[in-house]
């Protein structure tokens, strides 16, 4: 799965301040997801982690820029052969599945219901591959009559890998799976993933406000800055040695991941994606913007697949996070 390029600029929601207000919720964005891998996407609320989830899937159309599968463009083959190679190739499980699922299918349906829009097999063989999807995620055969409301969050969230999985995806796509789920449940329904990823080989696309949980799912780990991907890494280097400066203060943010100090402060909130900063987007909010910073969003410093960020100031990998909150601290007092 390729993205390049990826552009999404919607129509402002009402409340924005003129009628043609746009919102920048993906800037450019470039990433390759290799078979089997797990791809973690961080950042904070409104960076464009779902608009990206969207895209890869292929539930919207990029404004610009192009999704390809298998060396295919999505957005380029008849609307008909598009659902056939993104509803046999791809799942996407969402958020929360007591809205994700229909309220008065049977869990049978709801999981027989892409093999029969897929035309999967005979009935028979339909019913057989029901039974397997249940055993699958580990849900008792006795449940299959009953409706997703009679059902707990965990074990809804269970049916709605299964059907993610129904028509044997190689690329699946978790947006924030476990965060509607209560917290007893969710490392169970991590594991779940875990395991059926090892046991199917599948590609995941793991995205989470959880810093902690992303880094324990992913290989790789990407950090999304107000529709922009600013830094890609291995998820081994992504706390410690993340050289984007805003990486270093999401992960400095997550209590027990660094060394237990005070995380580096930065100035207000992700400002608005209808208008965003000029040059690079995180200037606003950065201890070590200058003129450059607003001038221009910099290249990224290597090849796709490589540890690299885009950035004027990259945090050098001698620089503690003791250091950097200093850095930032001194910078907040003199302006
Ligand atoms: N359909 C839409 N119409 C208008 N604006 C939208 C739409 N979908 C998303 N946005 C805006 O695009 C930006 C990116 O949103 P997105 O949901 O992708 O971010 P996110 O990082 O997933 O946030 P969260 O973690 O809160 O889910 C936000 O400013 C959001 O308000």
């Amino acid at each position: 799965m390729t993205v390049r390029d990826a552009h999404m600029v919607y129509p402002a929601r009402s409340g924005g301040l003129f009628r043609s207000d746009r919102v920048y919720a993906l800037t450019g964005a470039d990433l390759t997801i290799a078979p089997g891998e797990t791809v973690g996407v961080v950042g904070e609320s409104g960076c464009g982690k779902s608009t990206l989830a969207r895209v890869l899937v292929g539930v919207e159309k990029p404004t610009s820029g192009s999704v390809s599968f298998h060396g295919q463009d999505l957005w380029a083959m008849p609307a008909g052969r598009r659902r056939e190679v993104i509803g046999t190739g791809i799942g996407m499980i969402f958020q929360d599945p007591a809205t994700a699922l229909n309220r008065r299918l049977p869990i049978r349906r709801v999981l027989r219901d892409p093999l029969d829009v897929h035309r999967r097999g005979t009935p028979a063989r339909r019913e057989e591959r029901v039974r397997e999807l249940m055993s699958l995620v580990g849900l008792p055969e006795r449940l299959a009559d009953a409706l997703p409301g009679q059902l707990s969050g965990g074990q809804r969230q269970r049916v709605a890998i299964a059907r993610a999985l129904a028509l044997e995806p190689e690329l699946v796509v978790a947006d924030e799976p476990t965060s509607a789920l209560d917290v007893s449940v969710r490392a169970q329904i991590l594991n779940l993933l875990l395991d059926l990823k090892e046991r199917l080989g599948l590609a995941l696309v793991f995205v989470s406000h959880d810093i902690q949980t992303v880094r324990r799912m992913s290989d790789r780990v990407i950090t999304m800055y107000l529709g922009r991907i600013v830094e890609e890494s291995p998820a081994a280097e992504v706390t410690g040695h993340a050289r984007h400066p805003y990486t270093r203060a999401l992960f400095s943010a997550t209590p027990g991941l660094l060394d237990p100090i005070d995380p580096i402060p930065l100035v207000g909130p992700v400002p608005s994606a209808i208008n965003p900063p000029s040059g690079c987007p995180f200037r606003t909010r950065c201890w070590k913007a200058d003129a450059d910073c607003a001038a221009s969003m910099p290249e990224f410093s290597g090849e796709a697949g490589e540890h690299r960020f885009r950035c004027h100031h990259p945090v050098d990998g001698a620089e503690t996070t003791h250091h950097l909150v200093r850095q930032a601290v001194t910078a907040q007092e003199r302006s």
